[in-house]
């Protein structure tokens, strides 16, 4: 069987787990890893592959998994799709993803190629939760609680304050769908506190949760990059109260979401030309192997 050739863009956190769960998956194989620096500083770890500083430099590559801060992933998805190369992200500004799917679905059309937004966890893989829990009890109420732990999202937007060398936010669930967000930052030299603190609490990632910006010496020494969710509805199924259904996991975020993607990359090959979100993909889709098999193994 002919094994989908995938590029990875961008080598922090959900870039370094992406390549460990292509390497894991038996119909995939790396086509390479695209950094802004290229191969300067290669990691030892990445050594047997190509690393590059354009996709263009790479071969035969039918899907990019786009592993880089959220607010680059528009860019680099236009720039990719009309190479003829299908790309998959787990952007995770939430209001914003009916637009960038609106976005990216015009560039799909026209280049008759897939792909798949908002994939990570959260969205992503929560959102086809709270899709089932909802058509199992249409009427009732979802509460998403998420942590303690990090968000890599929250903490990537606070990375790119001006002032800040390093950050971590915690994401602290209050219930019923509430969350505190603790933001431990190491300032550059010179740089003021407060004006950071003022930049991060103006941010839509930030701007309707209660935050507390706390000053470290050191961010690597308070890390961890542990995660989860508590996704519970309380509903009406048909005529029937109180019906209550649950979903729990506690995770490595970036180990989570690196999976995810790769599952997703695999399902755009399957997909016809457009943009798509998690829940609009048929979750078979996502697995390797043989459909009736897994049709008589699952169902
Ligand atoms: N939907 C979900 O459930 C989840 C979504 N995410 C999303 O994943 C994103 C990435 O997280 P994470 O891997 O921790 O981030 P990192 O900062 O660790 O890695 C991002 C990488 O992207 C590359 N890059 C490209 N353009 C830029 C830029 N303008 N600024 C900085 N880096 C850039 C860099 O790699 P290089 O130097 O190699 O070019 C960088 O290391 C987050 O923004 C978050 O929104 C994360 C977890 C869950
Ligand atoms: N998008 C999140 C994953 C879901 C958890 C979350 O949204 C949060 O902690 O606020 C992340 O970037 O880590």
């Amino acid at each position: 069987m002919k094994k989908i050739r995938a590029a990875v863009v961008g080598y922090g956190n959900i870039g370094k787990f992406t390549v460990e769960a292509l390497e894991a998956a038996e119909d995939f194989e790396i086509a390479g890893i695209v950094r802004r620096n290229g191969a300067d500083n290669k990691p030892a770890e990445l050594a047997q592959y190509d690393v590059v500083k354009d996709i263009t430099e790479l071969k035969d590559v039918d899907v990019a998994i786009l592993a880089t801060p959220t607010r680059s992933c528009e860019e680099y998805a236009s720039k990719i799709l009309p190479l003829g190369i299908n790309t998959v992200d787990s952007f995770d500004i939430h209001t914003d993803i009916r637009q960038y799917r609106a976005n990216l679905m015009k560039i799909c059309k026209e280049h008759g190629r897939v792909a798949v937004i908002a994939a990570g966890w959260d969205p992503g893989s929560d959102s086809v939760v709270r899709t089932l829990m909802q058509s199992l009890a249409p009427k009732g109420l979802s509460y998403t609680n998420f942590g303690p732990g990090m968000s890599m999202g929250h903490s990537v937007c606070v990375r790119s304050k001006e002032g800040v060398k390093n950050a971590l936010s915690m994401t602290i669930p209050k219930g019923e769908g509430i969350h505190r967000r603790m933001v431990y930052v190491e300032l550059e030299e010179g740089a003021s506190l407060e004006e950071v603190t003022k930049a991060i609490k103006a941010d839509p990632y930030f701007a309707s949760d209660e935050t507390y910006v706390i000053p470290v010496k050191s961010v690597d020494e308070v890390q961890d990059m542990g995660h989860g969710v508590n996704l519970v509805r309380k509903g009406v199924s048909g005529k029937t109260q109180n019906q209550r259904l649950e979903f729990n996991m506690s995770i490595n975020n970036p180990a989570l979401t690196g999976q995810v993607l790769v599952n997703v990359a695999r399902a755009s090959m399957r997909q016809q030309p457009g943009c798509y979100t998690m829940i609009e993909i048929p979750v078979i889709d996502l697995l390797p192997g043989d459909r009736e098999e897994l049709i008589s193994h699952l169902v």
